[in-house]
């Protein structure tokens, strides 16, 4: 077959929006995709499945809140068979979208795995080969199984099953404390299961600070979460006894789950007449042992390069398994890119995006290019308070010895939120302290993913507080409880530094 311009190893959201871009170009693309189903983890078993189910956690959680709003709704449950199918028809839609776009003859698609027979030259499941004169890897990422004791042997769910269920689980034990963890044990808890959650560090989403996580942590304690942080976990198993919550039985799958079965790991069995899970673990000087039907591993991902023969390829990865790439998303081999979760630096949409479509730009030759600015770094963790960062925030600033000024305000004291009864959480401002340009900014609270974006463009436009300030604002509105931070930072920088901007 006639060489191909671009080729991108898979076609999720950095594979297949490169792919879009280079075909643009007027490249000859090509997209080699192994999966069963179309769509990548985005839309299969990612951000839209959760977010999906996780919206109507919250309706729920309202509708059982009704007597605070002077409302009668008698009885408020989940009905899960009922939410799964919502969530499957609308998986479905957007998966048959991409299905399509992927299908649509601007690039040609092969339904395969790829590994690299040579630098310029991929090899099929067929024995096909395809070469390129350049190659983009966006191979994605699967769940990590740590050596923790007894975790690879026990059977546990990973994400992918968690956003499958169509019963509520009587009770989960959920191991970990990221972004995962957090968001689909509130989840849980919102639906009816009774949840455990075991996390290694001091605080949850550990990324993020102290004072905001805690915030969160806060948040599924009072919906009823048991709640370990400073955990160190000593040992899984599975155990006799359990609970019963009509599942007919404990899923045969190992600790990746679905991901593990696409990357041919091997199943196994769960022990004969077991029936349910145990983590025993360290926490405060004791050893604690907690019980539950079903054990949800979400203690992190890791990048997918098993089986792409990368070393025939001259491909380097960092410590830890990730592709190394400079900031144009090209690898040691300067031919072949990289992009999306199986480089990173972080497993977020908007950035596989991104990273995809500048490799596919550099390939082409596209001149004058700008690398991806980590000073607009975009962060949203979706659970009930949201918390959403962007730009350089306190913690790095501090570190890096860089001075500011910060300011907070919280939403228990500010009418909208309060006639919402929505009182978790703050909103923190960043700024230079000479002139007020912003650095970044830190929200927990409602419906913070949507209003850390009233930062994302004056940020990018390098934009002082003085500059947020002459903006309107209206009243009364969640966004308006920005204007209070802005103005004591403008206060503190005084009127000489206003008249300058
Ligand atoms: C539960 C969950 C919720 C999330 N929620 C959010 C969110 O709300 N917001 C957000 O920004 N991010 C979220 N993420 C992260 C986000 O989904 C990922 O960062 C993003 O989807 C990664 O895209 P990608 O293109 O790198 O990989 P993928 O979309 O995984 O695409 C990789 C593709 O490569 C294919 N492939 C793999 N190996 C081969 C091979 N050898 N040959 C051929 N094809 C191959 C696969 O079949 C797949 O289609 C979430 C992740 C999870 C797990
Ligand atoms: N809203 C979003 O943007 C969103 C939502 C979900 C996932 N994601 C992305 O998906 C990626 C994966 O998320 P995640 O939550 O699975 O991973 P993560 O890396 O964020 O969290 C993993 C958790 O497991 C714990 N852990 C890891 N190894 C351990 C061990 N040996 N013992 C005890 N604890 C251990 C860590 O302390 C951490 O709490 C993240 O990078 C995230 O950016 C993003």
């Amino acid at each position: 077959m006639k060489p191909f311009d671009f080729l991108v190893i898979g076609g999720g959201s950095a594979g297949f929006n490169a792919a879009r871009v280079a075909a643009g170009l007027g490249q000859r693309v090509a997209i080699v995709d192994g999966a069963r189903e179309l769509g990548g983890l985005c839309i299969l078993r990612g951000c839209m499945p959760s977010k999906t189910l996780i919206h109507m956690a919250e309706v729920l959680h309202l509708a059982q809140k009704a007597k605070t709003f002077g409302l009668k709704i008698p009885r408020a449950a989940a009905d899960m068979r009922a939410m799964h199918a919502r969530k499957k028809k609308i998986i479905a839609e957007f998966a048959d979208h991409r299905a399509k776009a992927l299908a649509s003859g601007g690039y040609k698609l092969f339904r395969s795995h790829a590994r690299f027979a040579d630098p310029h030259t991929v090899e099929l499941d067929d024995g096909k080969k395809l070469t390129a004169q350049k190659i983009l890897v966006a191979t994605g990422s699967r769940v990590s199984v740590p050596p923790i004791p007894g975790l690879a042997g026990t059977p546990a769910w990973t994400s992918d099953d968690v956003l499958d269920l169509d019963f509520i689980p009587e009770s989960v034990l959920v191991l970990g404390g990221g972004i995962v963890a957090c968001e689909l044990s509130q989840f849980l808890r919102r639906i009816g299961s009774r949840v455990v959650q075991v996390q290694r560090s001091a605080h949850i989403l550990s990324d993020h600070s102290p004072e905001a996580s805690g915030v969160v942590a806060q948040s599924l304690r009072d919906d009823g979460i048991e709640l370990f942080a400073g955990t160190k976990i000593l040992r899984v198993a599975a155990v006799g006894g359990g609970n019963n919550d009509g599942s007919a039985d404990i899923p045969v799958r190992d600790a990746r789950g679905i991901a593990g079965r696409n990357a041919r790991a091997p199943l196994i069995k769960a022990a004969a007449g077991a029936r349910g899970v145990a983590a025993t673990f360290e926490h405060g000087g004791k050893t604690i042992t907690r019980r539950a039907r079903h054990l949800f591993n979400a203690l992190g991902r890791e990048p997918l390069t098993d089986g792409l023969n990368l070393a025939a390829a001259g491909v380097k990865l960092r410590a830890g398994g990730r592709i190394a790439v400079n900031r144009f998303q090209q690898t040691s081999a300067p031919h072949i890119y990289a992009g999306g979760d199986v480089c990173g630096p972080h497993d977020i949409v908007h950035l596989a995006v991104a990273q995809g479509e500048l490799a596919a730009r550099h390939a082409s030759g596209v001149p004058n290019l700008k690398p991806i600015d980590n000073a607009l770094l975009l962060n949203v963790v979706f659970t009930s308070p949201a918390l959403a960062t962007i730009g350089v925030l306190e913690g790095e600033l501090r570190e890096k010895g860089v001075p500011f000024l910060s300011a907070g305000y919280p939403f228990n004291d500010h009418g909208k939120s309060i006639l919402m009864d929505e009182n978790y959480g703050f909103v923190k401002v960043i700024a230079e302290p000479k002139r007020g340009r912003l650095l970044g900014a830190e929200i927990v609270g409602p419906q913070a993913g949507e209003l850390i974006h009233c930062f994302n463009t004056p940020l990018a436009m390098r934009a002082t507080v003085f500059d947020m300030l002459r903006a309107p604002w209206y009243h009364p509105t969640l966004a308006e409880i920005i204007t209070y931070p802005l103005e004591e930072i403008a206060d503190r920088i005084g009127a000489g530094a206003r008249d300058r901007t």
